[in-house]
């Protein structure tokens, strides 16, 4: 039997491991974590993330060919394929700060691996990590001494949050690198078997490992590039008297085109767009590319700009102030169907608001007060890091009340802003 074994249980992690396990009924995987109450939640009947369709995935498979585990060392002693699968957030100090990734977390799983492995492994980054880390990493395992080989594969993930089982199930395409090499060959096809057993092999990709690393920063890129295109567009739109749905439905007629995200809106969040970008203009400045950086920086600043611009509307819009005045904010996930709040664009308006002395009056119906008030007395980044080592905060933003529905948040309020596309705001009166 194939044995699978996962370090990290979090947003990529347990989904990817739940349906490798759903569909590979004879390979036993196991997902590690370093931290405790993620693993209790997992094995418990409130999962740790909110993601639709994930509680029946776990329930079919979890104690049979799925476990979920802090004894990290054992799994991966007895594992023959390890994904990795840590966080690799923006470096906050040091050489790079603000926009290069931050391999703590992978450099510390790396180096584990070779002190507990017993047995030849194919390593697998799922994480989402610069091109050449791959080089690195096996630098770090082949030191080991003990004649153990290793080879490392690529694997990006592409899944989006809300809709991961879907995304899981029904793959674009899986995206498989690892080094041209009779090994590395043989290392690429054990892990395309495992995807193979549900996923056409037209959709299984095989490229060199650069190819693999960089595939993943472009297609974030040219995603996000889109949003920030037509968030660009809704500035003129509103200029000009244009209506933004309209322009964007037409545009998107165009099958060279295409219609999938470009809609406009208060700006793209979540835990990946932005780091993944940042890295990239990295990488570019790195290699000396000034301008393929300064190219893909203008994605974000725009990013901001819409943020930013928001928030200046809705303050001039009430006379040029939203002093004392009660705002409710409906939404404050970065985006339907999910409790995560990494990056939301929630967090900038309600600070934009709060800047202007606004009482701000917040619903979503997977958010809890507590993440609320974590995310805006948090500093930019810190929330990126294992939860057990980011900074417990010792305030509260005593303007900010949480509300039990949408009714309760919006009753005397001076204006509305809906941040969220929750389908129960569709119907509300
Ligand atoms: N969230 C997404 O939608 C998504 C999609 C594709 C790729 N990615 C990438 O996947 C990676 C993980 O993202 P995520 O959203 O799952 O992050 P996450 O924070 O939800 O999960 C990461 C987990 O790794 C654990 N961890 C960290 N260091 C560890 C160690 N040394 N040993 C054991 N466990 C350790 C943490 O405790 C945490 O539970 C990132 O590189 C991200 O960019 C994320
Ligand atoms: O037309 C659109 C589409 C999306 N968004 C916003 O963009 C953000 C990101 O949305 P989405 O991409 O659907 O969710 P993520 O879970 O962040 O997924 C992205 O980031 C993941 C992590 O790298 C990748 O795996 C996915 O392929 C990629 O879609 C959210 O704030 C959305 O509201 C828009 O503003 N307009």
């Amino acid at each position: 039997m194939v044995k699978i074994c996962c370090i990290g249980a979090g947003y990529v992690g347990g989904p990817t491991m739940a349906v490798i396990a759903l569909k590979c009924p004879s390979v036993e995987v196991a997902v590690v974590d370093i931290s405790v109450p993620r693993i209790t939640a997992w094995n418990s009947d409130q999962l740790p993330i909110y993601e639709p369709g994930l509680d029946d995935v776990v329930k079919q498979c979890r104690g049979k060919n799925l476990f979920f585990s802090t004894d990290v060392e054992k799994h991966v002693r007895e594992a023959d394929i390890v994904f990795v699968s840590v966080n690799t957030p923006t470096k906050t100090r040091g050489l790079g700060a603000g926009k290069a990734a931050d391999l703590t977390y992978w450099e510390s799983a790396a180096r584990m691996i070779a002190d507990v492995s017993v047995s030849d492994k194919i390593v697998v980054e799922k994480s989402t990590v610069p091109v050449k880390t791959a080089e690195a990493i096996e630098k770090i395992l082949m030191h080991n001494s003990k004649g153990i080989k290793f080879q490392i594969l690529s694997n990006p993930e592409f899944l989006a949050e809300g809709t991961a089982i879907e995304d899981l199930f029904y793959p674009d395409r899986v995206l498989i690198g690892g080094r041209e090499t009779p090994e590395g060959f043989k290392a690429v096809k054990a892990l395309k078997d495992v995807y193979a057993q549900w996923v056409p092999e037209d959709r299984i990709l095989t490229t060199n490992l650069w190819s693999a690393e960089l595939t993943k920063l472009a297609a974030n890129a040219f995603l996000a590039q889109r949003i920030s295109s037509v968030n660009a567009m809704s500035a003129l739109c509103e200029a000009t008297g244009a209506n933004v749905s309209e322009v964007s439905y037409a545009v998107g007629k165009d099958s060279r085109i295409g219609p999938k995200f470009l809609n406009s809106s208060v700006g793209f969040g979540g835990s990946c767009f932005q780091k993944d970008i940042l890295n990239l203009v990295y990488i570019c400045e790195c290699n000396g590319l000034p301008e393929v950086a300064e190219y893909w920086k203008q994605v974000i600043k725009i990013n901001d700009y819409q943020k930013t611009r928001f928030v200046n509307r809705i303050v001039s819009s009430m006379f040029n102030t939203v002093s004392n005045k009660k705002i409710a904010v409906l939404g404050f996930a970065f985006k339907k169907d999910t409790g995560d709040t990494r990056e939301t664009p929630a967090i900038d308006v309600c600070k934009g608001l709060l800047g202007d002395k606004a009482r701000i009056s917040i619903y979503d119906p997977q958010v809890t007060e507590e993440q609320i008030q974590r995310d805006l007395t948090m500093n930019k980044f810190d929330w990126d890091h294992p939860i057990h080592l980011q900074p417990m905060s010792p305030t509260t933003v005593k303007q900010v009340s949480v509300a039990w529905d949408a009714y309760a948040a919006t009753k005397d309020a001076h204006g509305i802003c809906l941040l969220t596309e929750w389908d129960e705001f569709k119907t509300l009166d």
